[in-house]
């Protein structure tokens, strides 16, 4: 009981928002898929899952590798197969229908594809005649045509009324989510009342219509206008959404029963809580599960560091921290997941020392940490300070006998340095590279670098060269008497 409570005061709000957001994505998908190929075949892959955990349980290594190289297969194979259920999903879909909402008569995309499509057509005056049938049969009341059992896509409609199409006369059967005949002869519509702008496509649309309980839509080659016939009304459509408004009314979603609406709460309800139970057992198996230690080093990062202040000493560069976690979660952890973070903005200078601790370490949830080697650093800080120091030429070697150093000039003769004011207050000169006197043959010109000795010591643009000019004689002879 006590063990049950610790464990559940250790959850943050995060891990909640991490299980909460995956089983939604999960939920969502569900929602999205529904109906489609895909979400059948899903078990065999779970199911894979499952047996390549117990695999790698029992040590069974080869194993664990081939079910993963078969489920990396089989996802691959899915797409391809399943692809354009997926992109039926993609296509159909805004950033609403992927968030929130529900598919309705199982197929939305459908309608949003047959919707959109019209209004293609419309606009492109490609003349169109399709029929959606409820409950009545009509291969009684309609002639001719051709079986086609074509998956519906835009790209389908728009090819079957493209007008070099041999299919393209007559109207096209929807039922569900096929095509099942393209070139059908509807009967015509003998009514007296209809507008003169109607012909025989709007008229075979009509006839079907009030002899049946189909919805019929009709795309006017000459005007593009898009109308809707059900039963003997007829109605001229505006834009996309009022035809899927029509679209679902007519297929059952519109005005759905209560039995209906109970059967999809129970079904969506049990769906949502199958994927949250899934999902916290996924994420208890990856963070909660087989606890481990691993040990990693990490850089000490420091920040909010005074200006003019400078780090001059410290004790480590870097600590050891001894984590724990799940299996899976320390085999992942790489370096850049953790950061130990120490702030200098109450540093002054000469030494501070800061103990390293839960607080200065961020490591990623479900990672926690078991100790920290050293826990503490001691570091010397110093502000910086800008000198101008003179610099001396460090000549080294010997001339040869008969010649003589008569001059050597250096230009500029001072340099100006930035370091900390502790190691600037002990350094009075600074020396230029070594400059190798038996080199020298002739007067000549050769620049040089200023060492930086200790390492602090900065240099502004890093010029920190010399010209040394030097004139040389030769030694005059002693006359011999
Ligand atoms: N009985 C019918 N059954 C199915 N389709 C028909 C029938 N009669 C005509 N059509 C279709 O209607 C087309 C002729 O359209 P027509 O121009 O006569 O009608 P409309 O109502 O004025 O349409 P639009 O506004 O597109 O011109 C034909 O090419 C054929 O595709």
């Amino acid at each position: 009981m006590t063990d049950a409570l610790s464990f559940m005061s250790s959850l943050r709000w995060q891990d909640f928002l991490d299980i909460g957001l995956n089983g939604f994505i999960l939920f969502r998908l569900y929602v999205l898929f529904r109906g489609s190929g895909l979400i059948r075949v899903m078990p065999v892959v779970v199911i894979l899952w499952a047996l390549r955990g117990v695999a790698l349980f029992a040590g069974l290594v080869v194993t664990s590798w081939a079910i993963q190289g078969i489920i990396a297969a089989a996802a691959l194979i899915l797409i391809i197969v399943f692809r354009d259920d997926i992109a039926s999903v993609f296509q159909a879909g805004n950033l609403k229908t992927f968030l929130w909402g529900l598919p309705s008569h199982g197929n939305i995309t459908s309608m949003d594809i047959i919707a959109q499509t019209t209004f293609e057509m419309g606009k492109n005056k490609i003349g169109a005649l399709m029929v959606f049938p409820r409950t009545k049969e009509i291969n009684n009341i309609i002639q001719g045509g051709i079986d086609w059992d074509g998956k519906l896509s835009r790209e389908m409609l728009l090819s079957i009324f493209w007008d070099k199409n041999p299919v393209h006369d007559g109207a096209v059967i929807i039922k569900q989510n096929r095509i099942s005949r393209v070139g059908a002869i509807l009967p015509l519509s003998r009514r007296s009342d209809l507008p003169s702008r109607y012909g025989t496509r709007h008229r075979a649309g009509l006839g079907l219509a009030e002899s049946s309980d189909c919805l019929v839509i009709i795309v006017s080659e000459e005007s593009g206008r898009v109308t809707v016939v059900k039963g003997t009304e007829i109605k001229d459509v505006r834009n996309v959404a009022q035809l899927k408004i029509i679209m679902e009314g007519h297929l059952g979603n519109g005005k759905k029963k209560k039995s209906a609406l109970w059967k999809n709460f129970f079904e969506y309800g049990t769906s949502a809580l199958v994927c949250l139970a899934l999902v916290t057992g996924i994420w208890f198996g990856l963070s909660r599960g087989r606890e481990t230690l691993k040990s990693i080093v990490v850089p000490l990062e420091y920040t909010d560091i005074q200006k003019d202040f400078e780090i001059i000493e410290s004790s480590t560069n870097t600590v050891t921290l001894h984590l724990g976690g799940s299996v899976p979660l320390l085999k992942s952890l790489g370096p850049k997941q953790i950061k130990v973070l120490l702030k200098l903005n109450a540093a002054s200078a000469g030494e501070n020392i800061y103990t390293v601790s839960g607080k200065n370490i961020i490591l990623p949830p479900g990672i926690h940490l078991k100790k920290v080697e050293p826990s503490s650093v001691k570091l010397v800080l110093d502000g910086t300070v800008t000198r101008q120091l003179p610099i001396q030429l460090n000549w080294t070697g010997k001339l040869s006998e008969e010649l003589i150093l008569a001059n050597a000039q250096m230009t500029p003769q001072n340099i100006t340095v930035t370091g900390p004011r502790k190691v600037l207050k002990t350094i009075t000169t600074l020396y230029t590279e070594k400059i190798p006197l038996d080199t020298i043959q002739t007067s000549g010109t050769r620049e040089v670098a200023v060492i930086l000795q200790p390492s602090s010591l900065n240099v502004a643009d890093k010029k920190n060269r010399v010209k040394v000019s030097y004139t040389v004689v030769k030694r005059e002879k002693a006359p011999v008497l």
